[in-house]
């Protein structure tokens, strides 16, 4: 579900991530991976040593380009990797620390900022573990909420979508316990997050309309009521609304069969009740080429797949695969949009 080597208006601004997760060794090796995966040029924001020492691990030896301003990160990028700005921390891989948050805070936020302002022409951002995070300053209950506030955006309007090359899944609850999941999905919410998927694949992907496949909450959607009734009071009126105003959308659809292969190829994003059942398919089917986009803001903004992975970092382990994902989606919608002109 990608395509060849596009050029964007602007550069990509990545965030560093958890600077003591695989983030920075994904990112070092990204770069040296540039010319073979057809990405757009993109810098970091912060970081310089810290990436330089995340290559060695790795076996190789970076070429950081300090720059002062994103305009320097095309003519930049062929001969090194451009960081922006001064910030750094020692090196820790495994080992998360509050001054490294910190370094991850910082760099999310200013380069949500580069985006927002249209310096850059998207985000990409490292994994960053919210606990942690959330020990320095983060408020939301992760990046993409983060993004929809640096945008003046509702929370709600930021939709996580998760796509490989074999499935999109959207989860319509993200990070919330499961017990809480059943009283936030209401028709509104499905209505509501349906659209900005439509309007988003149609925007960002050239799909459209794109064919929504709708999960049910219960084993089986419900069993027509015996094994719960959320899918006749709530997820069955939505879809009958959605599609009385012309989308494409079909369900529900009993979660457990909904990724099988003969079932894939029937609809263009499955809109999931939960996390896990977002999460899930696509992880086992897609892990090492999964992006995480977010849709619906003004700004294009992905991420890989994948978390910190504290335990592997720094060990010549992770696999780069779903940080290039992330890379050349954000570089394919952003180039996209500047082509269309349309951005909201
Ligand atoms: N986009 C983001 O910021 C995300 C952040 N997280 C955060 O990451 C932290 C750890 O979460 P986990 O559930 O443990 O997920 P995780 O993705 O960090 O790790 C799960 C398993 O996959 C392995 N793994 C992860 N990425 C890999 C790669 N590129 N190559 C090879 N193996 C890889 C890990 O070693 C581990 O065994 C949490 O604090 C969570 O909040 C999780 C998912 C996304
Ligand atoms: N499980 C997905 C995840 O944790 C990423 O969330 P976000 O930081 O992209 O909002």
């Amino acid at each position: 579900m990608s395509g060849s080597k596009v050029i964007a208006a602007a550069p990509l601004a990545v965030s560093l991530g958890d600077p003591a997760g695989i983030a920075p060794e994904l990112i070092a090796e990204a770069w040296r991976w540039r010319g073979d995966a057809g990405l757009t040029p993109f810098f970091v924001v912060g970081g310089a040593g810290l990436l330089a020492a995340a290559a060695r691990t790795r076996g190789f030896e970076l070429p950081v380009v300090p720059i002062a301003d994103p305009a320097e990160a095309p003519a930049a990028f062929a001969s090194g990797l451009p960081v922006l700005g001064d910030e750094d921390a020692a090196p820790a891989f495994g080992t998360p620390t509050p001054d490294g948050a910190r370094l991850a805070l910082h760099s999310l936020t200013q380069a949500t900022a580069l985006a927002v302002s249209g310096a850059a022409g998207a985000i990409v951002t490292g994994p960053i573990a919210k606990s942690r995070l959330a020990e320095v300053g983060f408020t939301q209950p992760g990046q993409t909420e983060f993004c929809a506030d640096a945008c003046g955006a509702r929370h709600d309007d930021a939709v996580m979508m998760l796509a490989g090359p074999n499935l999109r899944t959207v989860p319509l609850t993200v990070h919330v316990a499961l017990t809480e999941v059943p009283g936030l999905i209401t028709r509104d919410l499905i209505e509501r997050k349906a659209r900005i998927v439509a309007r988003a694949l149609a925007r960002d992907f050239g799909l459209a309309p794109a064919r929504i496949a709708v999960t049910g909450l219960n084993p089986h959607a419900g069993e027509d009521g015996r094994m719960g009734r959320e899918e006749i009071d709530t997820i069955i009126p939505a879809i009958k609304g959605l599609s009385a105003e012309g989308l494409a959308v079909t369900g529900p659809h009993p979660a457990d069969a909904l990724f099988a292969a003969h079932e894939r190829d029937k609809f263009d994003v499955a809109l999931c009740m939960y996390h896990d059942q977002a999460l899930i398919p696509i992880k086992t089917l897609d892990f090492d080429a999964g992006v995480n986009v977010t849709l619906g803001l003004p700004i294009v903004r992905t991420s890989p797949d994948h978390g910190t992975a504290f335990g592997i970092a720094g060990k010549n382990l992770a696999s780069p695969g779903a940080m290039i994902a992330a890379l050349r989606m954000a570089g394919e919608c952003a180039a996209r949009r500047a082509t269309t002109g349309q951005t909201a």
